[in-house]
């Protein structure tokens, strides 16, 4: 579980981010969206200690993440798998070394330990027997499931994810939201995403904060968004005709 607690970021005169609260559950997707430039990006990095709030904390179950330095952040952040748009894959490396990279880092694992998990990753997202190739090599929704195969490596107990369906086509977004949704419940992951994707907000939707100008404005679930009245989400979910036509058929 983790607990966000009244969380600021300001960059110079820019406020960012203006008091958001939350827990996102153990075992869940918990989805961050809201409109370009609303913060979710600045929220995730606030989490996982890529920018320091200014002011508000971060729990790790009841572990304050946001009071400790460099070293004592070490065992959580060993805890964390992240996949941030791009991929962030090593161009020069094969996707079997992208994979053990965390585990060359991180761990004392003999080099056949190390193969073995990278094979088990590789395994778990279809992309048996592809080790020896680069990432230049791949497709985008390859690259994706290659950066979720590193992030799963380490085997966190938190997983974070930007916008994991930037620049796949539909039908490969939904193989990567499914295979996010079955490793955060077949590892009972506390897992974070961040998307604008309402195939996603629809498909994994456990929990979903909504955020609009810097502040938490909505929170609920799939299941809820349909119902709600709160004018800013609604203008956001079904801002398309498509969306509005399937909400009428909810
Ligand atoms: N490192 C930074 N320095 C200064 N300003 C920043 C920095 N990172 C983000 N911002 C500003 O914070 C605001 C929110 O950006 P952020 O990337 O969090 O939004 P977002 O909701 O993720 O948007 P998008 O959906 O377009 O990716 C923007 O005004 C952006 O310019």
């Amino acid at each position: 579980m983790i607990e966000i607690k009244d969380i600021y970021k300001t960059f110079g005169d820019n406020d960012v981010l203006k008091g958001i609260s939350a827990t996102f559950q153990t075992g869940k997707n918990n989805l961050i969206i809201g409109g370009s430039g609303s913060g979710k990006t600045t929220l995730l990095k606030c989490i996982v200690g890529l920018h320091e709030p200014t002011k508000g904390q971060v729990f790790f179950e009841e572990e304050n993440f946001t009071d400790m330095d460099f070293t004592q952040r070490v065992p959580i952040r060993t805890q964390i798998g992240m996949l941030f748009q791009n991929s962030a894959l090593f161009d020069s490396m094969t996707v079997e070394q992208n994979i053990m990279f965390p585990l060359n880092l991180f761990t004392k694992q003999s080099a056949a330990e190390k193969l073995d998990r990278a094979n088990f990753c590789l395994e778990r997202v279809n992309l048996k027997d592809k080790n020896k190739l680069f990432p230049s090599e791949l497709s985008g929704g390859m690259k994706k499931r290659v950066g979720i195969a590193r992030a799963i490596a380490m085997q966190p107990k938190y997983l974070f994810v930007d916008e994991p369906n930037s620049g796949l086509d539909p039908k490969t977004s939904i193989v990567i939201d499914d295979l996010i949704n079955d490793i955060t419940n077949e590892y009972q992951m506390t897992t974070v995403v961040v998307t604008h994707d309402m195939n996603s907000v629809m498909g994994i939707g456990d929990h979903i904060i909504f955020l609009h100008q810097g502040q938490k404005w909505w929170e609920g679930s799939n299941k809820d968004i349909a119902h709600t009245y709160n004018k800013e989400l609604n203008d956001f979910v079904f801002a398309s005709k498509f969306m509005q036509a399937a909400k009428e058929k909810l």
